[in-house]
């Protein structure tokens, strides 16, 4: 970050410009007044019309990545959960969706990425994104603790034509890292891009084998999802509002990654507001 301030305008502005004008008027005494709820009808605009307008305006989803997304959409989560086959109480909304997967294709393709990794796979949504991408003998390896997702996926990426690109993995990501680590000799060997995004209090130690290790080329870039989770890593006391059921461990391992990956000198990094977050770290040295 600069020393230097310069005024920042940004639709988050408007919203927190219109809130603080309501807020310095209300006066608990007497009830709101038309022009001050229709302020905070506006901000509610702002802030809730942000995504769906980023959707309207973006490419739409490619094909590949459409009976993913509605399988995702329509499968019957809380009943796999129930019957304890998943690992965990999974839903839809733990995929990065459309919008983000294609954002994280089109960093695939701006790369000319050949090796892709992918830690936390889900639904696969974001993984045909990226394998799409890929050239010729491409390969992107997705890893993914949960065995249910991997027997959920595999019929779906065969039916995209993209199986052959796409190598998962089942099992804890850190035992993998560490075994492909194992076998990536040279930088030539090491991925383009790598895209994080499984359990947040491993974030951390992800991007330290990361770095330690060599698994990400130099100039390499790693992508990382949520890392402005939900809002807490500036909000003191948001956590804790039960209606937000936000759990503390994840926003705590965000902010300390948050702090690591500004502090370590191999990388640079630019955090975008990408839906929860997506943090842009590119390898330097
Ligand atoms: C938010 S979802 C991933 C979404 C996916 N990347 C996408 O773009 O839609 C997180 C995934 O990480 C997986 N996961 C959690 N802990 C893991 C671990 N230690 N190793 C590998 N995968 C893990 C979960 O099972 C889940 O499928």
């Amino acid at each position: 970050m600069s020393d230097i301030e310069l005024p920042v305008e940004s639709p988050l502005t408007s919203a927190s410009k219109l809130l603080q004008s309501v807020v310095s008027q209300l006066d608990t005494s007497k009830p709101a007044t038309s022009e001050q709820l229709a302020q905070l009808k506006m901000v509610s605009s702002l802030l809730s019309g942000l995504d769906p307008y980023l959707d309207q305006v973006s490419s739409a989803a490619p094909a590949v990545q459409r009976p993913l997304l509605k399988a995702t959409a329509t499968h019957d989560w809380e009943g796999a959960w129930s019957r304890k086959e998943t690992l965990f109480h999974l839903s839809a909304a733990w995929s990065a969706g459309a919008y983000e997967g294609n954002f994280v294709g089109l960093l695939t393709k701006l790369t000319h990425a050949k090796k892709a990794l992918e830690i936390g796979m889900f639904t696969g949504t974001t993984t045909v994104c990226i394998a799409q991408q890929l050239p010729e003998g491409g390969k992107v390896t997705a890893l993914e603790i949960d065995p249910y997702l991997d027997n959920f996926t595999r019929p779906l990426f065969n039916e995209t034509g993209l199986g052959d690109k796409i190598d998962v993995k089942v099992g804890n990501a850190v035992d993998h890292l560490e075994t492909i680590a194992k076998n990536i000799l040279t930088d030539e060997e090491a991925y383009d891009i790598i895209f994080i995004d499984a359990d947040k209090p491993g974030y951390k130690r992800y991007f330290q084998t990361i770095l330690d290790k060599g698994l990400l080329k130099r100039n390499g870039l790693l992508v990382v999802d949520n890392t402005l989770y939900k809002g807490t890593p500036w909000t003191e006391g948001l956590v804790d509002q039960e209606m937000l059921a936000i759990g503390k461990e994840n926003a705590d391992a965000i902010k300390e990654f948050n702090k690591v990956v500004r502090e370590d000198k191999r990388v640079e990094v630019v955090v975008l507001p990408v839906r929860d977050g997506v943090s842009l770290i590119m390898r330097n040295e």
